[in-house]
């Protein structure tokens, strides 16, 4: 997947979007891409995947294979009084195409961190989740779909640590079949994956492109004036 020379201006917008972008997703790797408010990582997204309507867009664009990826955006759908279980039953049924599921069923077919998640919310209602727990409960469902492209915005907001932790684990593990673009705001995400490629987009421009271990060695550094601000945080 892949941008190049592209640029793009929101319906009504005198300003792009993006300017005159070059990018290719590593596959099977983690892709970072960091940057603030509004520096257009999201319509980045939105390019790479062929989501944008309306604007004016200029350049080229290589989508995923048959359009085939999935996305977890960082708004989560109200699923209110319904039982974790149910919803388990929903996301994974397509996967495993059983609509019987139990905890049963997923021993040997889920991992064991995403098991262990399961049987502890497993009756209990999706509104009775912590903010943390309802994104690692979407995360772990939907990253059993296998699709070779995945896309997580903020994927580490409000989850705690160890659990970010788990999750990455989880993640690099699929890293043989998948390819990960992860937006992020927090540092620490690319501290766990040393082997990562990092790109940090500022007013609609990449700035710098390097690998996570780059990363860390000079997050500290003030040669690299957008990781520095970053770092910072
Ligand atoms: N629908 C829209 N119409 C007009 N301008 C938009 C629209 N969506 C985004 N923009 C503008 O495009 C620029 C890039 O926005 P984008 O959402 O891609 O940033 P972002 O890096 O994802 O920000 P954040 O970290 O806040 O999620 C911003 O200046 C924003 O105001």
């Amino acid at each position: 997947m892949e941008l190049k020379d592209y640029s793009y201006a929101y319906q009504h917008e005198a300003s792009l979007a993006l300017n005159q972008v070059n990018y290719k997703v590593r596959e099977n790797a983690v892709n970072f891409v960091i940057g603030p408010n509004g520096s257009g990582k999201s319509t980045l997204i939105d390019a790479l995947t062929l989501n944008t309507r309306l604007g004016k867009a200029a350049g080229r664009v290589v989508g995923p294979t048959n359009n085939n990826y999935l996305y977890i955006t960082q708004y989560l759908p109200l699923l209110g009084t319904v039982r974790c279980s149910e919803i388990t039953r929903f996301i994974l049924g397509n996967v495993f195409l059983n609509s019987h599921i139990d905890l049963g069923f997923l021993e040997n077919r889920v991992d064991e961190r995403v098991l262990s998640f399961l049987k502890h919310v497993w009756h209990k209602k999706y509104n009775d989740l912590s903010g943390g727990e309802e994104k690692l409960l979407q995360l772990y469902l939907f990253l059993q779909s296998q699709k070779e492209f995945v896309v997580l915005d903020e994927p580490s907001a409000y989850i705690d640590r160890r659990n970010v932790k788990q999750l990455f684990d989880l993640i690099e593990e699929r890293l043989k079949q998948q390819t990960f673009l992860i937006v992020t705001h927090d540092v620490r995400d690319i501290r766990l994956v040393p082997d990562s490629f990092v790109s940090v987009l500022n007013q609609g421009k990449i700035v710098s492109e390097l690998r996570g271990q780059d990363f860390i060695d000079r997050e500290f550094s003030q040669e690299l004036p957008f990781i520095y601000d970053f770092s910072e945080y």
